[in-house]
């Protein structure tokens, strides 16, 4: 896919990988609508995309992805206003272990909303131009923290519903494809949660184990996550596919089928 006049979505694009996703976008060309919850730090981030691409290229819509409303209308304020969308990428995310009803509606059914509406708008089926949804899980989708199991628990949910909806989209010849960034640790606000007791709860007391692993891990910049996203963006033969990215480099994660699991009788 070119990106050239492509229409991209980012939601939690104020800041953080958001911004980072949605800045290497408009280098390459893209349009993009920012959407985040964050109205001060979202019309900043606006502001700054303006004076580098200029006013057309970039809309900014205060966002929460926890509702559906909300969600929507921002959704087709963007379609409006754009014409269409090619590139839905779900990134907002919270670290909440007390308030963890909230960490699964923003995490997981944030995500959930974001993928139907975006295969509603994309589908070849409804006349749509086909596309791509890129869902922000993390290395935590795929090996579990210990110091924060729900948000383990979101990110895991996150890689198996879209790697269950990226088959459903080809199977029903959608034309959209569905792929998935598992970044290990990257230098964000989101991290601050390892020092706040009233983010991690009980689980405040197993923060070391999350430091130790950021410790071996290394911690990236959000311009290098940025660049393997464009990659998997931009590779029309993976759907289905989880990248994990870490300090040493970029790899796909290879899951079992279910006939290539070793079992023996019981
Ligand atoms: N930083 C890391 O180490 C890391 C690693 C792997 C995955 N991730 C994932 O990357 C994504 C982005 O996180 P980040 O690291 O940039 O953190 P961040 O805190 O810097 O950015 C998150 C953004 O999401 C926005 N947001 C939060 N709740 C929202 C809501 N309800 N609706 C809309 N926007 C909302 C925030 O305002 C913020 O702009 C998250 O899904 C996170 O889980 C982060
Ligand atoms: C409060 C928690 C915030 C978490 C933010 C984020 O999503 C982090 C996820 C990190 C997962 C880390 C996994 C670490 C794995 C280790 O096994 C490590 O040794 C992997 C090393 C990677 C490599 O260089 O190959």
């Amino acid at each position: 896919m070119a990106l050239d006049g492509k229409v991209a979505v980012v939601t939690g694009a104020a800041q953080g990988l958001g911004k980072a996703f949605a800045e290497i976008l408009l280098q390459n060309g893209a349009k993009v609508a920012l959407l985040d919850v964050n109205e001060k730090e979202g019309k900043s981030t606006k502001a700054a995309f303006e004076a580098e691409f200029g006013a057309s290229r970039t809309l900014f819509h205060v966002c929460d992805v926890s509702s559906e409303e909300v969600f929507k209308d921002a959704f087709q304020k963007t379609v409006q206003h754009f014409g269409r969308v090619d590139i839905f990428c779900n990134n907002a995310g919270i670290t909440n272990e007390v308030s963890w009803e909230k960490t699964i509606e923003i995490n997981l059914k944030g995500v959930v909303r974001g993928t139907y509406m975006a295969l509603e708008h994309m589908k070849t089926e409804n006349g749509g131009g086909g596309g791509v949804i890129i869902n922000v899980a993390s290395m935590a989708g795929v090996v579990h923290l210990a110091g924060a199991p729900i948000y383990t628990a979101t990110k895991h949910a996150v890689v198996g519903f879209s790697r269950a909806m990226a088959e459903f989209s080809a199977a029903a010849g959608y034309g959209v494809r569905i792929c998935m960034l598992c970044p290990a640790f990257v230098r964000t606000d989101i991290l601050n949660a390892l020092k706040e007791k009233d983010k991690l709860g009980e689980f405040f007391r197993l923060k070391h184990l999350t430091e130790n692993l950021l410790d071996v891990a290394g911690l990236m910049e959000t311009s290098d996550v940025a660049k393997v996203f464009l990659q998997m963006l931009l590779d029309d033969s993976k759907n289905g596919a989880a990248l994990l990215v870490t300090p040493r480099g970029a790899a796909y994660v290879d899951f079992p089928a279910a006939n290539e699991i070793p079992c023996s009788p019981l």
